[in-house]
């Protein structure tokens, strides 16, 4: 516990993402003097740490309720935000109240959208279950859940108060669930922290091992990237939209699989898709391109989607969150860290880069 990290979030709110080894008897100065009942939001997978967090919580606070809601995707439901508000009303839950979410980043994602709903907004401290979690969903108050029309299409920016990552949770997490969040980190390191890089070329085994200290720096790095990235720009007016490298592609593979793929294997896709673009834009070098397959190849993450799910693709890439006026916009690289937004592509281009990671 000694040796946890501490990063800043600034902007409108500040808080701070603690990450370490054994430190979940933070809660408590998380959640701060005011607070008398707490929710814990999580999903059957974490019921065990669920189970643990309101027995440590239980002697300090009036009622530590647990929210149990479906697995993974099903959890970002209107249906599910739902049942937690009615646990939160049925305990007269006031503003002096709190709502941890505890699990992967689809529990962060919900827990973190029906704190900022409930009452205009209740304290909200997050404990990350896995990776993409720890370095990705639970810091920088993105929260919302999906519609049948697409991904993440209702929801609020919302700070939390805290962001608690404690990497002996990741003890029991399946080793697909960490290469997928690997796909966060990579896009971390392709983005803005070419360090991230470096480690994974060195040893890809010791880099995905969460009892390294290669993991711990990674996971360190990475939410040092968004950290920097959210503290100036909350509301993504601009430099935010960075973080949806891959994204504007992925999120419509996810949408075409009806949310049953996992966001990070989505997500490489959509990095390999954007990279070819950067490169047909004009300024992403073949060497680039071929560090990004390399490196998601080692994380044995996937770069290609069937030829014919085009059209589909592009249909469901219009509810992109970065489109304007009907017009897609997507983050490309000119060079690894350096980002830019391409606007107004026709879809030729955007097809014929699609044909390059097409199988
Ligand atoms: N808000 C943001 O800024 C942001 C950023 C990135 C991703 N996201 C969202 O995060 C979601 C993906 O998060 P994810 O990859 O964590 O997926 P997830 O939340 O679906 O979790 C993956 C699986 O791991 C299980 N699990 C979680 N912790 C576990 C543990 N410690 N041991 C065993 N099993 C465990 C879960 O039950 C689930 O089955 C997507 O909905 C994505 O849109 C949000
Ligand atoms: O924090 C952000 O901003 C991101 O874009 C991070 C993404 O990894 C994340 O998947 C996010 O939820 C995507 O947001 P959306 O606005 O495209 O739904
Ligand atoms: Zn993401």
């Amino acid at each position: 516990m000694s040796d946890a990290a501490e990063i800043s979030v600034t902007g409108e709110t500040s808080y701070t993402v603690t990450i370490g080894r054994g430190v979940l008897d933070r809660v408590p100065e998380a959640l701060g003097e005011r607070v008398a009942k707490v929710l814990i939001v999580h999903t059957p997978t974490v019921g065990k740490f669920a189970n643990d967090l309101r027995e440590l919580l239980q002697e300090r606070y009036t009622q530590v309720l647990l929210a149990e809601v479906p697995d993974a995707e099903s959890a970002k439901r209107v249906e599910v935000a739902a049942f937690c508000w009615q646990i939160l009303g049925q305990s007269d839950f006031t503003r002096t109240d709190a709502v941890i979410g505890l699990g992967g980043g689809a529990v962060t994602d919900l827990a973190g959208f029906v704190a900022a709903t409930w009452l205009r907004g209740v304290r909200l401290v997050q404990i990350p279950t896995t990776v993409l979690g720890m370095v990705d969903a639970s810091v920088g108050g993105k929260t919302g859940i999906n519609t049948t029309e697409g991904k993440n299409l209702v929801g609020s920016f919302y700070a939390p108060a805290a962001v608690i990552c404690d990497l002996d949770l990741l003890e029991t997490l399946p080793r697909n669930e960490i290469l997928a969040g690997f796909a966060e980190i990579a896009k971390c390191g392709f983005i803005a922290e070419p360090e991230i890089l470096d480690i994974l070329e060195r040893d890809v085994d010791r880099a995905t091992d969460p009892t390294t200290p290669e993991f711990q720096r990674l996971v360190e790095l990475s939410v040092g990237v968004k950290a920097r990235v959210v503290s100036e720009d909350f509301r993504e007016g601009g430099l935010r939209e960075i973080l949806n490298y891959g994204h504007t592609l992925g999120h419509a593979i996810e949408h075409a699989e009806r949310y049953q793929w996992r966001h990070g294997v989505a997500i490489s896709i959509g990095m390999m898709y954007a990279a070819e673009l950067g490169r047909l834009a004009g300024a992403l070098s073949d060497a680039a391109v071929d560090r990004h397959r390399s490196i998601l190849t080692s994380l044995t993450l996937p770069l290609s989607y069937p030829a014919g799910r085009w059209p589909g693709l592009l249909a469901a890439m219009q509810r992109d969150k970065k489109a304007r006026a009907g017009m897609l916009r997507f983050i490309v690289l000119d060079e690894i860290g350096k980002p830019r937004v391409l606007a107004g592509v026709d879809d030729s281009m955007l097809q014929f880069a699609y044909q390059e990671i097409a199988n």
